[in-house]
């Protein structure tokens, strides 16, 4: 037996949230249960979008790469993205804070004037939240939003034959990522891809209005959650690189730290750009882009009509 064994880490994120999930029943409130990007749950007067994303500093940030008002965006953005990834706009979020004694009290002042800046973009507020005691940083964040009239778009309605098309920059942050961990500070661009996402929060609810079948929202890389996408609608993914924009910023990048840069489109997460899948037929919403289409379910996800031979993206604990 290792000394692994039992452990999260042995078991992996996703099937740990499987076994967590799988077996319970859900209250009939709970339109929409784990599984998608958010849940839907039934109020008395309406529906309401929830999710949940918590950032963990030295996993999901460093204070040494970016300031407390970046990491504040970033941890309301990726939030936010969840919300459109439904087809929501968001109505508010609640924020939780753990930290150390000794953090500077300005850190904590500066994370919430960037939730706020990141939460007035999308023209909502910080409703509420929590301050406890801890080891480290850490910044839990509850996003809720509204459907409208519109359908939820889950992960589960993609049929083959369907278009898959995206939304926003994919692998900014990845080569920001790259950038940063070997010391660098420039190009900005991409530095500041990492430091705080822009997703596309509107093309989320403008997917939903022009009929996608399925959206998520990538966090991991664009394989690992083209790959969720699969496996709830029981379909394969097939990515045509010809159809993906490596921008010239991306080579450059590339270049000087020896890597691929589509390595970072296809598998850098943290850019939440949105991926959906469209009927074939009728034109695709403005700014969303067709990059690949839907395949048969025993094809899996592939690149140009092969498996990819690394990893699709982030998983915790690996
Ligand atoms: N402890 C848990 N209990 C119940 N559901 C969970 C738990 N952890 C995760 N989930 C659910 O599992 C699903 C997948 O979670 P995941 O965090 O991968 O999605 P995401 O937030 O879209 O991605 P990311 O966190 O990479 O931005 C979501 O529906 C989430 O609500
Ligand atoms: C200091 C530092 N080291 C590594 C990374 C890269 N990273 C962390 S979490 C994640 C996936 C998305 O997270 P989640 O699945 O929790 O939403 C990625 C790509 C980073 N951002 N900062
Ligand atoms: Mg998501
Ligand atoms: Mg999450
Ligand atoms: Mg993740």
């Amino acid at each position: 037996m290792s000394p692994n064994d039992g452990t999260v880490a042995a078991i992996g994120e996703f099937a740990l949230i499987q076994a967590v999930t799988e077996g319970r029943r859900q209250p009939a409130s709970t339109l929409l249960g784990p599984g998608d990007d958010a849940a839907v749950v039934a109020a008395p007067d309406g529906r309401v979008v929830a999710t949940t994303d918590v950032l963990v500093q030295g996993v999901h940030f460093r204070l040494d790469w970016s300031s407390p008002e970046q990491v504040g965006r970033k941890a309301v953005a990726v939030n936010l993205s969840d919300v459109a990834a439904m087809g929501a706009k968001p109505t508010t979020v609640l924020v939780g804070f753990a930290c150390p004694p000794d953090l500077p009290a300005t850190v904590v002042t500066e994370l919430m004037n960037g939730m706020w800046a990141e939460a007035g973009r999308a023209g909502i507020g910080v409703s509420g939240g929590d301050m406890v005691s801890a080891d480290q940083l850490v910044i839990s964040v509850t996003a809720l939003g509204d459907l409208e009239d519109r359908e939820p778009v889950t992960r589960s309605g993609a049929r083959p034959g369907d278009v898959l098309a995206v939304s926003g920059r994919l692998g900014w942050a990845a080569a920001g990522l790259a950038v940063l961990r070997r010391g660098f500070r420039s190009p900005v661009g991409v530095v500041n891809a990492q430091r705080c996402p822009e997703p596309p929060y509107e093309a989320g609810p403008r997917a939903a209005l022009a009929g996608a079948t399925a959206m998520i929202d990538i966090s991991d890389g664009l394989l690992a959650d083209l790959g969720h996408i699969a496996s709830a609608s029981g379909v394969g993914l097939d990515v045509q690189t010809t159809d993906l924009e490596v921008s010239t910023r991306l080579r450059e990048v590339g270049t000087a730290l020896g890597a691929d840069p589509l390595r970072w489109v296809l598998t850098g997460g943290e850019d939440h750009a949105l991926a959906a899948t469209f009927p074939p037929f009728g034109d695709l919403p403005e700014g969303w882009r067709r990059i690949g289409t839907v395949t048969m379910p025993d094809s899996g996800i592939t690149v140009d009509g092969k498996e990819y031979g690394h990893e699709g993206g982030w998983e915790h604990w690996r």
